[in-house]
């Protein structure tokens, strides 16, 4: 096993994080995981729209579904909120321009947001200067996409250490069964995305969005309209209610209806 120093300096490891745009593969562990794992990092989706006006509106036209995931709220495109998942975004193969209703994550986070330090969670958090409409895309968490295995090992060094975990599980379904599973780690490559923290009653979700890659991105999206100055969380397990198992962390959400705990990071 490598020494647990290695790679986990000090406990404010933020000033060694590079600032990255977006995921980025973990580095290469030899194991069949991590293959499997470059694998689909490193393919592409085919499907592309053929939407020659510039705007992609028609069902059946563009694969992708048109513009029907977003829908444009005054001066903005937000998340429809009977979204039917999954979302695919138009991608540099289609013939839809830059401005079609179908692109959002891919133009990175918003502006406006603003890391302070949280009173509530006495560490980081994320604020927004203004208010923000219900449905607005916020940003990815983005983060290095690692394997299983190697996410346990950082929670096991992060937790024997008492080191934060930046670690975080987005788990898809299809017919109640679990059919995809990403992992990112935004502890030493990330963006600011890693400073949302968890609440039990959140005014942010995350989605999985597809650009080219058949990995998604983990988007955070406002799940209720925000006022400026709030501070942006989102619920760590998803729509997920996870037993509680392993060691939990005290939540410092302080909602109404905090379960005590923050969701455990058990795969
Ligand atoms: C993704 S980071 C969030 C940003 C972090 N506050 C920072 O200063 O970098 C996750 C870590 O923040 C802390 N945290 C986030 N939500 C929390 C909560 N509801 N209760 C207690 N600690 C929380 C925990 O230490 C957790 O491991």
């Amino acid at each position: 096993m490598r020494d647990l120093e290695d790679n986990y300096d000090h406990e404010d490891n933020e000033n060694d994080m590079e600032y990255i745009l977006e995921c980025v593969l973990m580095e290469d562990d030899g194991s069949d995981e991590y293959k499997e794992l470059r694998n689909n990092y490193n393919s592409q989706l085919t499907q592309s729209c053929k939407c020659s006006k510039g705007v992609c509106s028609d069902l059946a036209e563009c694969p992708h579904g048109g513009a029907y995931k977003y829908s444009s709220n005054k001066s903005e495109l937000v998340l429809k909120s009977n979204n039917s998942l999954p979302i695919f975004e138009c991608n540099g193969s289609c013939e839809c321009g830059i401005n079609c209703g179908n692109r959002l994550v891919q133009n990175g986070p918003r502006r406006d947001l603003e890391i302070f330090d949280s009173p509530l969670y006495h560490s980081k958090g994320v604020r927004t200067t203004v208010n923000i409409p219900q449905g607005a895309f916020i940003c990815e968490y983005a983060g290095e996409l690692i394997t299983k295995t190697e996410s346990q090992r950082r929670i096991e060094v992060n937790d024997s250490l008492g080191y934060m975990n930046y670690v975080l599980c987005l788990k898809e379904f299809a017919s109640e069964e679990i059919s995809e599973v990403t992992i990112v780690d935004p502890c030493r490559r990330g963006n600011i995305g890693r400073y949302l923290n968890h609440s039990c009653q959140p005014n942010c979700q995350i989605m999985a969005v597809r650009v080219e890659c058949p990995i998604p991105k983990i988007g955070i999206f406002a799940s209720r309209d925000i006022h400026a100055l709030e501070e942006l969380c989102f619920h760590y397990g998803g729509e997920e209610t996870r037993p509680k198992t392993g060691s939990c962390k005290i939540c410092l959400c302080g909602s109404l209806n905090c379960s005590g705990f923050m969701p455990n990071t058990e795969m």
